[in-house]
């Protein structure tokens, strides 16, 4: 519960921090998007996603990419079941490989590739995507989902309605691809200079 509670959406908002200034151009849209519609002197609400179909598709396409908890835990079968050819008697222990969905390609045109589009249409609507599971899927799904997911919003509008996030290094050859590590997916380490927007 601790690792799931706290340590899961702090790693998504490190991973974030750092996709986004590693890509200034994405998050110069973002900005404007939380121009346009939150402006500067308010804070961010729930109810101004449904406004911001970019942010939307970025902070799913986050999740995404980094993939944070790539296996959920372990369950057992309550009775035998056969799945795709497969017999599992009941008391199998089963894990469900996230990576394979969120990095699946009949559902994501690069899916090795970070790109906001993956969440877009032609119109740049937000579209959802089968492919998006990282807090699993049925009745053993994380029963977090959406307070994560409101979390992350909040999180990311406010920090990008004040401030503007620059690398300390060139970007050029800045990897933020997860680096795995036993039950997670891991960012690495860089410094991020937080300018404020005037
Ligand atoms: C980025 C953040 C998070 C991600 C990616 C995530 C992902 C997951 C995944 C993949 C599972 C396993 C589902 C399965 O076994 O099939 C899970 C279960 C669970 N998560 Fe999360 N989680 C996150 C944050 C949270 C938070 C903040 C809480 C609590 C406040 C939480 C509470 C739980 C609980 C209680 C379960 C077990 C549900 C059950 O057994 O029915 N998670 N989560």
């Amino acid at each position: 519960m601790f690792l799931g509670g706290s340590e899961t959406t702090a790693v998504t908002m490190h991973f974030g921090l750092l996709i986004l200034i590693k890509y200034p151009e994405i998050q110069a849209k973002v900005q404007k998007e939380i121009d346009q519609v939150i402006g500067m002197e308010r804070e961010p609400r729930a109810d101004d996603r449904s406004h911001m179909p970019y942010t939307n598709a970025l902070l799913h396409e986050i999740q995404r990419y980094c993939d944070v908890f790539p296996m959920g835990f372990i369950r057992s079968t309550t009775r035998n079941v056969t799945f795709h050819g497969y017999f599992l008697p009941k008391g199998t222990d089963v894990l469900t490989l996230l990576t394979t969905v969120l990095r699946d390609s009949t559902q994501f045109e690069k899916p090795e590739e970070f790109n906001v589009n993956h969440f877009l249409d032609e119109n740049g609507k937000f579209r959802k995507n089968n492919g998006f599971m990282p807090f699993s899927a049925g009745k053993r799904a994380c029963v977090a989902e959406s307070l994560v997911r409101l979390e992350l919003f909040i999180f990311f509008t406010m920090i990008l309605q004040k401030f503007t996030l620059k690398a300390t290094v060139d970007t050029k050859d800045f990897d933020v691809s997860p680096t795995e590590s036993g039950v997670e997916n891991l960012p690495p380490a860089h410094k991020i200079l937080f300018i404020a927007r005037t």
